[in-house]
């Protein structure tokens, strides 16, 4: 059977929506690859703080931007991310990374370099990728052919949220999402924010599963030139 042609599918939307797991789902069951760029976001800031680098500094951040090496690996059933050759999986889900990233990921130099290699990374996905971040279907790949942008409330998304760090109260993590998603459509180089023409998602009352369902469904309607 001839190879369906590659696929490109943005799926953007604040944190806890449910875009990793969606887009991690999505991809393994249409064979596609997976890329997580707030993963890449963390993986700078974890650098810019082990290095010493002040996050309340725009130009020091900016001029270092160009200095760690960092590699995803796109395969949505273990996908991977070193800095300098050091995997970083873990280290950049400290509470510490979490409350800088937006700081580092606002400044435009940190932008520029990010996102020229999230466009190598995805023109060289033979079979198709799907990249999930904030500013995919708006400034990354705005020639994607399929954006989804996800939504729920503040408290499913706390909910969820604080289900995953364990000694975590939903109250305050609520409030540290709302503040890192006003921080992050603030920003003045491409912000969080839906693309014209991205099909919003509301995930508040949908099972993970319909939402990987309905997803799955576009992509194929798509490719089935719907
Ligand atoms: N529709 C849903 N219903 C319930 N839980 C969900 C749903 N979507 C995702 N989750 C859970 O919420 C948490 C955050 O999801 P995640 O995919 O990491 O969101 P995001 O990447 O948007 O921050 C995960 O533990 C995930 O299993
Ligand atoms: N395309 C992207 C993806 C993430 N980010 C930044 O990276 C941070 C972490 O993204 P993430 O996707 O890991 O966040 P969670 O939704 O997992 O909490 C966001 O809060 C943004 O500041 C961005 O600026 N642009």
């Amino acid at each position: 059977m001839e190879s369906p042609t590659p696929v490109i599918v943005a799926i953007d939307g604040p944190s806890g929506t449910g875009k990793s797991s969606t887009s991690k789902a999505v991809a393994a069951q249409l064979g596609l690859s997976y890329l997580d760029t707030g993963a890449q976001y963390r993986a700078i800031t974890w650098w810019m703080v082990s290095n010493g680098i002040d996050i309340d500094d725009p130009a020091a951040i900016g001029a270092a931007a160009g200095k760690p090496e960092i590699v995803s690996g796109t395969d949505p059933q273990g996908p991977t991310i070193t800095v300098d050759g050091v995997d970083v999986a873990g280290p950049i889900r400290t509470q510490e990374v979490t409350s800088k990233v937006s700081a580092v990921s606002a400044v435009s130099d940190v932008r520029a370099r990010i996102t020229e290699l999230q466009r190598t990374i995805a023109a060289s996905a033979e079979n198709g990728i799907v990249v999930e971040g904030r500013d995919i279907g708006t400034t990354v790949l705005p020639d994607a052919d399929l954006k989804i942008f996800l939504t729920a409330s503040p408290e499913a998304r706390a909910a969820r949220r604080s289900g995953e760090l364990k000694g975590s109260d939903v109250h305050s993590t609520r409030e540290a999402l709302i503040k890192r998603d006003a921080a992050d459509s603030s920003r003045k180089t491409s912000p969080l924010a839906k693309a014209g023409d991205a099909v919003e998602v509301d995930t508040t009352e949908l099972t993970l599963a319909q939402v990987i369902e309905c997803v799955v469904t576009l992509v194929e309607e798509k490719r089935a030139g719907k």
